[in-house]
């Protein structure tokens, strides 16, 4: 099968622990463990893949029993896995996340694997000749974003990024003066970008194109949406919604965003369907 979209990033596994308590620094409560695929790459890719996309990831994954069936895991979900690289010697890489009644209380993100591989996951590119969207996500090195963002090769490229977690925010900095980058954040991310607080999505979506960036999708929970462009600016107001869930409306945000630009969507008709599939997937309905 041929992608349309490709996803370089993390692919791992997330190991989440919940419980309903209220936590804390030091808690031992009983709850449920999970073992789910994740990576900011991949959630992407899973999201784009329910907004009826063909996507492959580009990364790295062990050829221990943990790769093994991650990559079963993803094959399932009919996503692209033959761009990955299988690694002899680097171990799969794993998320591990807390969540308590009153939220996420702590994540470790062990993304070694990916960092040590470097421009090897980037091969496949080379043979691919691609020309549709590439999510870039900020797990990878900041040499190697460094390098994606200043090589000619990617001149023209239609880039979407994506930050991993405010921590690895300014990793994104090199891309705020490619030519044809799209950057998707939040209004925390945006403010890390630009070393100070914004008020809201539209204003600091114009910041970041002031700095130099293509363009800006900017979200703010339930609060306004902006999208500066080289033609303009839009905003759009989310809809109200009864909340069940958060973590992954940005992923689930971003995909609907480059599915509905691909089947031919103007500034304005993306951003409201990207609106309308986060507030789906907050309500907690599947995308
Ligand atoms: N409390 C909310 N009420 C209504 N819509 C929401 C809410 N939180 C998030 N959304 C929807 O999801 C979109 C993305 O949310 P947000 O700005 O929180 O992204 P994010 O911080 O990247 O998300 P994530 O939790 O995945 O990291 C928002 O633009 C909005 O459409
Ligand atoms: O540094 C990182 N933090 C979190 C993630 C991923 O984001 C999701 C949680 O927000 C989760 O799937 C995790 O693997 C990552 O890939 N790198």
């Amino acid at each position: 099968m041929t992608p349309d979209i490709l996803c370089i990033g993390s692919v791992l596994w997330d190991i989440i622990g919940r419980s309903n308590a209220h936590m804390g620094k030091g808690s031992d409560v009983p709850g449920r463990i999970t073992r789910i695929p994740g990576g900011v790459a991949l959630n992407i890719a899973m999201a784009a893949k329910a907004y009826g996309m063909t996507p492959a990831l580009l990364s790295v994954v062990g050829r221990d029993a943990e790769g093994d069936e991650l990559i079963a895991a993803v094959e399932r979900l009919g996503l692209l896995t033959h761009t990955l690289y299988r690694s002899e010697d680097l171990p799969t890489d794993v998320y591990m996340a807390v969540e308590g009644g009153n939220g996420l209380i702590a994540a470790i993100a062990d993304a070694h694997s990916l960092e040590a591989a470097g421009d090897k996951v980037l091969r496949p590119l080379e043979d691919l000749d691609f020309t549709g969207p590439i999510v870039v996500d900020g797990n990878l090195t900041q040499d190697l974003l460094a390098g994606i963002a200043s090589d000619p090769e990617f001149d023209g490229t239609d880039l979407r990024i994506a930050p991993a977690s405010p921590g690895k925010a300014e990793r994104l900095l090199p891309f705020l003066t490619h030519g044809s980058a799209t950057l998707y954040v939040n209004l925390e991310e945006a403010g890390l970008l630009l070393h100070g607080p914004q008020p809201d999505a539209p204003t600091a979506a114009v910041a970041l194109r002031a700095r130099g960036l293509y363009r800006a999708l900017v979200t703010d929970g339930p609060n306004l949406a902006a999208c500066a462009h080289p033609g303009g600016v839009v905003s759009s107001q989310p809809r109200n919604v009864m909340v069940t869930r958060v973590t992954g409306a940005g992923d689930t945000f971003m995909a609907a965003h480059i599915a509905a630009e691909a089947q031919g969507a103007d500034h304005d008709t993306a951003l409201a369907r990207a609106l309308e599939a986060a507030a789906t997937y907050v309500s907690g309905d599947t995308y």
